[in-house]
């Protein structure tokens, strides 16, 4: 079988500036590829380059066995597209408006629309422009997964979505899978990406500065570290620098406790054990967030120019 989507060193430019540099990837049919980075990475425009609504400057893309540029609308019809900015107005009612699709992508099995909607959670009887974003949004990804195409590009699919709406949509996206569709999935949040996606890739500046599969990369791992402490803050410094892991460690004294910041890169077993022998008042350790992983870890003191993995 051949794969769903094939980039082969595709570079768009606008003028002098390169959008996307360089850029191979291969999304085979049944898997989720996600697509991640910081804004202005080259999500938006990797994607409409698979639909052909813009156009490499040099490379080759090969979507279902087409090139974008030869496929037409029969190609088009293989696959559900949700963009990153969907405007969508006008009296048209929601169920319209779908019915509509449908007669462009193609046959939609009896009862799916009303099923999508019924799950995330959508009135079809609303006129659009009378929708909020996320509806709206909800409205972009029936009409993407209606006709169960071949494979699903979703830019950002989730913006706008409350978190209950937000699991529905990664269900679907699992259940595509398992259909046997293919997905490519961008988003600059890591932990939709780390539920869902069976392989990534990491966009930074246009190029791809890390690729595999999900569990390889090690994004998730820095993590930020705070706590309030009791105790001195020469004390606090000591056992805490023992910790390998652990970079930026700040340390302010506030009422009758310390307050300590830092971020730790790996294993927090260390840091587990050297907490103990502390008092500590309050703890929290939280994920960083994407832009702040991306860039600490692959950013341009580590190197762009070469691939990178755990
Ligand atoms: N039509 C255009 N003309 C000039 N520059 C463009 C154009 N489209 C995109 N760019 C630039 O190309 C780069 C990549 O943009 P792109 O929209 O693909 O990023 P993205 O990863 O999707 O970001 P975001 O998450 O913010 O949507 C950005 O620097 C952007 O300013």
């Amino acid at each position: 079988m051949s794969p769903a989507i094939e980039l082969v060193d595709v570079t768009k430019r606008y003028g002098a500036h390169h959008a996307v540099r360089g850029v191979s990837l291969t999304v085979e049919p049944g898997t989720v590829f996600g697509l991640i980075g910081p804004n202005g990475a080259g999500k938006t425009t990797t994607l409409r380059m698979l639909l052909d609504i813009i156009r490499p400057t040099s490379g080759t893309a090969r979507v279902l066995g087409r090139s974008p540029r030869d496929g037409g609308p029969a190609l088009r019809r293989r696959i559900g597209y949700v963009p990153g900015e969907l405007r969508l107005e006008g009296r048209v009612r929601g169920r319209s408006l779908l019915r509509h699709y449908a007669r462009i992508s193609g046959p939609v099995a009896p009862g799916t629309i009303d099923a999508l909607a019924e799950r995330l959670g959508l009135d079809l009887n609303r006129p659009v422009r009378t929708l909020s974003k996320g509806n709206k949004q909800k409205l972009g990804l029936i009409q993407a997964f209606m006709h169960r195409p071949e494979l699903l590009v979703l830019d950002e699919p989730t913006s706008g979505l409350d978190p209950l709406v937000q699991r529905e949509f990664l269900s679907m996206v699992r259940e595509a899978r398992a259909n046997g569709q293919a997905v490519l999935l961008s988003s600059h949040v890591l932990s939709e990406i780390q539920q869902t996606a069976d392989q990534v890739a990491v966009l930074s500046s246009g190029r791809i500065v890390a690729e595999g599969d999900v569990s390889s990369l090690r994004l998730g791992r820095v993590r930020h570290v705070r706590a309030r402490i009791a105790g001195t803050e020469e004390g606090v410094r000591t056992t805490l620098q023992r910790v390998p892991a652990l970079r930026e460690l700040a340390i302010h004294p506030a009422d009758t406790s310390l307050h300590v910041s830092a971020t730790i890169d790996g294993d927090i077993d260390p840091l587990v054990k050297a907490l103990a022998a502390l008092r500590v008042l309050d703890l929290d350790l939280e994920s960083r967030d994407l832009e702040e992983s991306v860039l600490q870890l692959y950013g341009p003191s580590e190197g762009r120019e070469e691939v990178r993995r755990a």
